[in-house]
């Protein structure tokens, strides 16, 4: 069974009388891609913030590595990284020279760590280069690169791709995916760019007003979001009899009497109504259905918009 490395129960944070983050039971474990998804002002920033120490939660309890109590998740944090905020550098140092300041600041005792973590997101040529010379794409890199320093276990994100061109997403994706793949470090990234998460994350939580409303993993969300052919007939287990028979479909879904699901033969409906309608089965109706990641967490949270 895979180590457990965060786990909360009833997490609660609150700001006088307001709950930003509310009764919170999350669960991952090592080599999880877990994509927060909410809204702005949802809580993902608390509830970060809370996993990293930067703030206390009101009541409920966390676990880091299995290890609870201040102390113990003190030690545990030492093997997180993380991005919670713009990190702070120093515009007139430069890409190396940043690092190493913060290299003897957290008192990390491994030299060439700083010349890893250049290397592991694609910075090493532009080391020397000041900070201030930096794409905003090189800028959230190198923001990376700080939060990789300590060769952490679990990695913290809140929204490490806010503000990034296509093409620096994906080289983020990319080095976040080359982590979790060659290190196993488990991963914790919020955003409300749903589309990209779906390319990375094998866990999703979806967060409203400081409440998980749902947690699924990559191949339960696709199922959800699947394109499929629905059909409405005047009696289901026949038309899925006849669908088996003439064209061997296996992913036919029967959802009710009338009402069948069909994750196959989507490229040519008028085949299958015809083939129904043959065999003496009435069609009411046919029609595509799917969701993609945005509309399906739109429908969940109540329509709201994403900000
Ligand atoms: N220190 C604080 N004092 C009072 N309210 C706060 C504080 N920090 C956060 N909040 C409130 O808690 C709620 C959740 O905020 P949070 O930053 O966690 O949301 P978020 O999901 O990260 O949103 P965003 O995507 O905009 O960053 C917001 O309504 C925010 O105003």
């Amino acid at each position: 069974m895979k180590e457990i490395v965060f786990q909360s129960r009833s997490l609660v944070r609150r700001f006088g009388a307001f709950t930003a983050v509310d009764d919170m039971n999350v669960e991952l474990k090592k080599g999880d891609i877990f994509a927060l998804v909410g809204q702005n002002g949802a809580g993902k920033t608390t509830l970060l913030k809370m996993i990293c120490g930067l703030t206390p939660p009101t009541s409920g309890s966390m676990e880091l590595f299995g290890y609870s109590g201040t102390k113990e998740l003190g030690r545990a944090r030492r093997r997180i990284g993380s991005i919670i905020e713009t990190p702070g550098f120093y515009p007139y140092l430069s890409a190396c020279q940043n690092l190493e300041y913060y290299r003897i600041q957290r008192g990390i005792g491994k030299k060439n760590c700083v010349e890893e973590a250049l290397h592991f997101v694609g910075l090493d040529t532009v080391g020397n280069k000041k900070f201030k010379s930096f794409s905003l794409g090189m800028k959230q890199r190198l923001g990376l690169a700080l939060a990789i320093l300590n060769d952490p276990d679990f990695l913290v994100l809140d929204e490490p791709i806010n503000g990034l061109d296509p093409v620096g997403i994906r080289e983020f994706r990319e080095i976040l995916l080359k982590l979790n793949h060659e290190k196993e470090t488990t991963i914790l990234v919020s955003s409300h760019i749903l589309g990209e998460l779906s390319q990375i994350a094998t866990r999703y939580g979806f967060i409203s007003g400081g409440r998980l409303v749902e947690c699924l993993t990559a191949e339960e969300l696709e199922m959800k979001c699947r394109v499929t052919l629905k059909l409405e007939v005047d009696n289901s287990a026949k038309a899925a009899a006849v669908l088996t028979d003439r064209f061997s479909m296996k992913q036919i879904e029967i959802l009710d009497e009338t009402t069948l699901l069909l994750s196959e033969g989507l490229d040519r409906p008028e085949f299958v109504v015809k083939a129904l309608v043959e065999s003496g089965i009435l069609v009411s109706q046919a029609y595509r259905t799917g969701a993609n990641l945005e509309n399906y967490f739109i429908d969940l949270i109540g329509g709201k918009q994403i900000a």
